[in-house]
């Protein structure tokens, strides 16, 4: 034994092993040495490649290296871009550091060849987003991730929640109506707190079922998610997570309340769902420990859907680092503040043209009386026409961002966009655009959305809306495809547009026929200008007499 262990020590102190390991370390420092300066030089070379097609689109000279560093608010922002397109024309850039290139586009054409070129969206646009819930498959990701998602989504939106008879079921606008009544009996409300209330309600039964209005942490669900809404962007601003802070912490355990409570409505729905088990293995919070009961009760209204945003094993596939709740929390949350807006901004609009008011309110009635079915806002065209159109004006989301992560994106004119560049469209600038919306752009005019049947390029711009008109059974009018005008972007356009657009819009529109058939809105004779109301007019609803 004892020689062997000799033989061995002698081996290992021997001049030729010391050579070799030495020889073996040195082959092991170039190896790694070739590789780095191969990666470096391909990240220099990308960078030039990057700079040298940057070199040929228009836009500001930068002085510094590090981009165009301080960009402003947001406001601010946008009067540059505005700004910047006059200067520079309907494609510019500017550079957000050495790496970071931004291309906005103004004009329409080209912003419907690029969003539907474009595809992917860049994760860092939807930090705040993330860091509230996580990572998803259906915002904020390539579009190779989102593509299953999307298109079940769609199908089920699309197809089964607008094939039925009502978009929005019955029971569900009559829940709403006595929240409604119930808020009439306080006297006044804010525009945004009502059209919350109803956006929130719209979006939970839809996503959850009956189930859902019978909900005792309802109110607390809502209560918490505007909490994350308000401060999501606040804490998506610092550069590094500030793990340090402990508003963060009380931040984060607001997003992990949200999570209990999304699986806590989703076990209140009665199903057992294979997702439990999935988010066992990625689950930061060990949400999965929760144990889901099998139930052997009838899927309420929404089940289905829920079932299939909350399976893991959708088409198939399984992406290991994605947790479904994620989904279902991104929709509750993009869903109820995109739709509390539209329904805020169709209530101030109503609130200020009674005129208005008053004609859909004999349009549904008009229709109601000629129609079997309970709600067919489809033949309600000055309600539509009337979303559309407050669905223009809205305030909210001023750009929409994308990205084509692989290849450049060469578009009909010729301009040449670098893969990785974040494109973007001032959404907001184009709406209010008066050569495409004509003089009265920044007016609100429902009118443009109708035609004179058989012309349907016509746009009915002279606002004589008659009786005939509203009555469906001479009606001479049709309603044009808002999103025919390139500038036409609430919703987005092209491969990641809203997949929630006409189950939103046929939602509203289901919400303000019952809401119009039963009330009239108004603002509050006081309090309807009151210039510390960070939350839209005051206004009331005065019940209609028939
Ligand atoms: C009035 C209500 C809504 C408005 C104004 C709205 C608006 C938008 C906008 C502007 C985008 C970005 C589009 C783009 O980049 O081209 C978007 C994306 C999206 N919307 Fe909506 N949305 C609304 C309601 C909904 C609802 C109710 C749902 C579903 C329940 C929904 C689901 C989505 C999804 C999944 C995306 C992401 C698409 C993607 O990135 O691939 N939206 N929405």
């Amino acid at each position: 034994m004892n020689s062997i262990m000799n033989s061995v020590n002698d081996f290992i102190s021997s001049k030729s092993t010391k050579e070799y390991a030495k020889k073996e370390l040195n082959a092991i420092l170039w190896v790694a040495l070739i590789t780095i300066t191969v990666f470096l030089l391909e990240k220099v070379s990308k960078l030039f490649r990057l700079w040298s097609k940057a070199s040929k689109i228009p836009g500001p000279a930068c002085n510094s290296f590090f981009g165009h560093g301080n960009l402003g608010s947001r406001e601010n922002f946008i009067d540059l871009l505005s700004e910047s397109h006059d200067k520079y024309g309907s494609v510019f850039k500017l550079w957000l550091g050495p790496t970071q290139l931004l291309v906005s586009i103004k004009d329409p054409t080209l912003i419907k060849e690029m969003l539907l070129k474009a595809e992917d969206k860049l994760p860092f646009t939807g930090r705040a987003f993330r860091l509230a819930f996580g990572r998803s498959s259906l915002f904020f990701c390539p579009y190779d991730q989102a593509q299953n998602r999307r298109e079940s989504l769609a199908l089920e939106l699309n197809g089964k929640m607008l094939g039925r008879a009502n978009v929005i079921p019955k029971n569900v606008v009559d829940c709403i109506m006595e929240r409604v009544d119930a808020i009439m009996s306080e006297g006044s409300v804010d525009c945004k707190s009502v059209s919350q209330r109803m956006a929130f309600t719209i979006l939970g039964t839809t996503l959850f079922g009956d189930t859902f209005l019978a909900w005792s942490k309802a109110t607390f669900y809502e209560e918490l998610l505007m909490m994350i809404a308000k401060d999501a962007s606040f804490w998506a601003s610092y550069r590094v997570t500030p793990f340090w802070k402990r508003g963060f912490w009380r931040y984060q355990s607001l997003c992990t309340k949200m999570k209990w409570l999304t699986l806590d409505i989703a076990q209140q729905c009665g199903k057992n769902y294979g997702l439990f088990c999935h988010m066992d293995q990625n689950s930061h919070i060990g949400i999965a420990k929760v144990g889901i009961k099998a139930a052997s009760v009838a899927p309420p209204n929404g089940v289905e859907m829920q079932d299939k945003f909350f399976s893991p094993e959708l088409d198939g596939h399984i992406n290991e680092r994605e947790e479904p709740c994620e989904n279902i929390m991104g929709m509750m949350f993009h869903g109820c503040i995109a739709t509390t807006s539209l329904i805020s901004s169709v209530l101030e609009r109503l609130v200020a043209d009674v005129d208005i008011q008053d004609k859909i309110y004999s349009e549904i009635i008009k229709v109601k009386q000629g129609s079997v079915k309970e709600e067919n806002v489809e033949k309600m065209l000055l309600l539509l026409a009337t979303i559309y159109e407050s669905a223009r004006l809205l305030p909210a989301g001023p750009l929409l961002q994308r990205c084509s992560l692989k290849d450049d994106l060469i578009l009909k004119s010729g301009v040449v966009i670098p893969a990785g560049a974040v494109l973007v469209v001032p959404a907001q600038l184009l709406q209010m655009d008066d050569s495409s919306w004509g003089s009265d752009a920044s007016k609100f005019n429902p009118y443009r959305f109708l035609s004179k049947a058989g012309k349907d390029s016509d746009l009915v711009l002279d606002t004589s809306f008659t009786e005939e008109a509203v009555d469906p059974s001479r009606c001479s009018f049709i309603l044009n495809d808002p999103n025919d005008n390139a500038a036409f972007l609430p919703f987005g356009s092209g491969m990641r547009a809203c997949v929630g657009q006409k189950f939103a819009i046929h939602g509203v529109a289901t919400l303000f026929a019952s809401l119009l058939q039963r009330y009239e809105v108004r603002l509050h004779p006081q309090l309807a200008n009151d210039p510390k109301s960070t939350t839209g007019p005051q206004i009331v609803f005065v019940r209609r007499n028939s």
